[in-house]
């Protein structure tokens, strides 16, 4: 099924410069990441998804519903956004205010919306916490509690923005497993990401924008292949993609696990 439909989207801030130039895509359930180079369009393309900006042309359907005849305020039940940094986010003095904030300004009963937000917090490991200042937390900690207001709105659609960076160790397992448990709900997860191996690892569909365009559209082992195509648009690998690659293997490898499982032998045809 169809959660997002996008048909030949531009952008321009300045008149005559288009940031993206008539981009075309259909978005199912896949987790999906939207990677490239700095200035490509990623967060532009997002922005526009979520109705923050206005497209110069094209059009975006957001579960069926038009977004040029919605205001941001009408899509927040349908999609979240949380954003790169937290500070652009938070504004509550507790935690739980922080994340009740949501759910309360989308209807729902300030009861139920506790609820909702203390059910998100205890995905993120801050249920503990519900009741300190945000800004007392650790930068870390804040990006959760950020995802945490967002998941506590059920959105169908959820959109992280560089959700590992500034995250710990913790933070980064904390991020992989809500993620998960989301994907498992049914949610449409995206992600802008600089991060390849966290992608590789946890999206089962890459996007490359390259100067407003789409350049790729594919699954991980497919986009991560192509190595020509990721050097011209100034992208990385993951870290054992190159190693495999160092080695000599002809497979592009995703994780850790099965490169081990390959190096033990145990996936001779893989090599
Ligand atoms: N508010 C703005 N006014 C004018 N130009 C902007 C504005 N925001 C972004 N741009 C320009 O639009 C282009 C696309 O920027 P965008 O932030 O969408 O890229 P990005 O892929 O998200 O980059 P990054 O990875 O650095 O976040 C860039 O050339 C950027 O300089």
């Amino acid at each position: 099924m169809t959660r997002i439909s996008v048909k030949d989207l531009a952008f321009s801030y300045r008149p005559g410069e288009e940031v993206l130039k008539g981009i075309t895509l259909d978005f199912d359930g896949r987790s999906t990441a939207i990677i490239g180079q700095n200035g490509s369009g990623k967060t532009t393309f997002v922005k526009l998804l979520k109705g923050l900006l206005k497209p110069t042309r094209g059009e975006i359907h957001i579960l069926g519903r038009p977004v040029s005849e919605m205001t941001a305020a009408a899509l927040a039940p349908y999609i979240g956004l949380v954003f790169q940094n937290p500070n652009d986010q938070i504004f509550k003095s507790t935690v739980l205010d922080e994340v009740m904030f949501g759910p309360l300004n989308i209807g729902v009963d300030p009861k139920r919306a506790k609820e909702k937000a203390l059910h998100a917090l205890q995905m993120v490991g801050l249920a503990e916490r519900a009741a300190e200042n945000p800004q007392d937390l650790s930068l870390s900690e804040k990006k959760l509690v950020c995802i945490a207001s967002i998941v506590a709105m059920e959105p169908e659609i959820l959109i992280l923005d560089e959700p590992t960076i500034a995250q710990d160790h913790a933070g980064t397992a904390t991020v992989r497993r809500v993620i998960g448990r989301l994907k498992e709900q049914g949610k449409l997860v995206m992600t802008i990401i600089h991060d390849m191996d966290f992608v590789a690892e946890n999206f089962e569909r890459v996007i490359i924008l390259h100067r407003g365009t789409v350049l790729a559209d594919g699954d991980p082992r497919e986009i991560f292949s192509r190595r020509e195509l990721l050097e011209r648009a100034g992208l990385g690998v993951p870290h054992i993609t190159r190693l495999g690659w160092s080695l000599g293997r002809t497979k592009t490898y995703l994780t850790e696990a099965e490169f081990i499982r390959s190096m033990r032998g145990e996936g001779a045809a893989d090599r």
